[in-house]
């Protein structure tokens, strides 16, 4: 027979074995570092969590970026993740990845990190339970983390642009009136007091006509900073209509709501403006109600509104109780 034909000794098996174990090391290896690129070159951050040893058994390659904290520190030390969480949030990003292990679905979550840097950014965290376990039979929660800041900041600005009056940068019409029906609805609920005001500057079509437009704005702008000013935390403020104004503070029974308006007529009284050489004051009228039984916010809109009505009747510069 043919040496060529012959079977292969157990030393040339064992070379071609060897052989071929490297040359799947080498595939395994290349194909690892490709994924450990595509991964590290998304923005998004994926991480595997051994629940029971309450440890992070993989982080990608972005965590360092998005973190700015080193990831063999975090699959060391589970601390280092719990450390890099804002501590408003703490408490909120702990239970909703404990909540995950009950419910066992997706859980979309959103909280803030300080990064090494000392920068604070909003994450998106998405996680679920992994149909894979760890070797010893234990859950594993898997998830990916993306960074949203730029999104949360836009959603900000979006929300701000619908909900502010842009030459006063007080609440608008649509918000003042949307937060004043949730502030009833809270006043009802807790049996608690609420007076609604409304206000309208005194011939404000005058001060537009002598001093022009623009010196209008600024006495409108003025305005609101004064109300803005006298008010409370939790008193609401917007500004409802051209030169009229509205305001809604819970818990204050009527004598409480007339101090505070009459504060507020100071405050406007003492305000000075000037338009070329001239310097001139303004004034505004108001009308106040307080919350009775069974009041809808219409009902106390009409009822101060008819007030405000009966300030201007009265002379202008007065607050008229409804
Ligand atoms: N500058 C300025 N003027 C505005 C704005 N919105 C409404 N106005 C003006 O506000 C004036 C309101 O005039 P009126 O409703 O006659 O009220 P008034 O002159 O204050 O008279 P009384 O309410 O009786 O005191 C009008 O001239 C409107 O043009 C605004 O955003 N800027």
């Amino acid at each position: 027979m043919d040496d060529n034909t012959q079977a292969p000794s157990e030393l040339e098996t064992l070379t071609l074995g060897l052989l071929h174990s490297r040359g799947e090391v080498e595939r395994l290896r290349e194909r690892e570092q490709l994924v450990s690129s595509l991964l590290g070159s998304v923005n998004v951050v994926l991480w595997a969590f051994d629940w029971q040893q309450q440890r992070v058994v993989y982080v990608s390659p972005a965590y360092e970026q998005m973190f700015g904290r080193s990831a063999a520190l975090l699959l060391s030390d589970y601390g280092e993740w719990l450390n890099s969480i804002y501590p408003d949030d703490m408490e909120y990003a702990a239970q909703s990845l404990a909540a995950v292990l009950d419910s066992g679905a997706v859980e979309q979550r959103e909280y803030r990190i300080i990064r090494g840097d000392g920068q604070i950014r909003w994450l998106s965290d998405k996680c679920f339970v992994s149909s894979r376990q760890t070797p010893d039979g234990q859950p594993l929660i898997v998830g990916i983390a993306e960074d949203i800041t730029e999104k949360k900041q836009l959603q900000g600005e979006l929300h701000r642009l619908a909900t502010t009056d842009v030459l006063t940068g007080i609440h608008n019409r649509r918000y003042f009136f949307e937060s004043a029906e949730r502030a009833l609805e809270q006043a009802r609920g807790n049996g608690h007091e609420l007076a609604f005001l409304l206000f309208d500057i005194d011939d404000f079509k005058k001060i537009n006509d002598s001093h022009g437009h623009q010196t209008g704005d600024r006495v409108l702008q003025r305005i609101a900073h004064c109300g803005a000013y006298v008010l409370r935390r939790d008193d609401l403020f917007g500004r409802i209509g051209g030169e009229e104004f509205a305001a809604i503070f819970p818990g204050c029974d009527a004598p409480q709501a007339k101090q505070m308006a009459e504060r507020l007529q100071r405050e406007v009284q003492r305000l000075s403006f000037t338009a070329g050489a001239q310097t001139f004051g303004v004034t505004i009228s108001q009308g106040l109600t307080s919350l009775g039984p069974d009041d809808s916010l219409e009902a106390l809109y009409v009822r101060a509104d008819e007030a405000m009505y009966h300030a201007k009747r009265n002379g202008k510069n007065c607050i008229v109780l409804g």
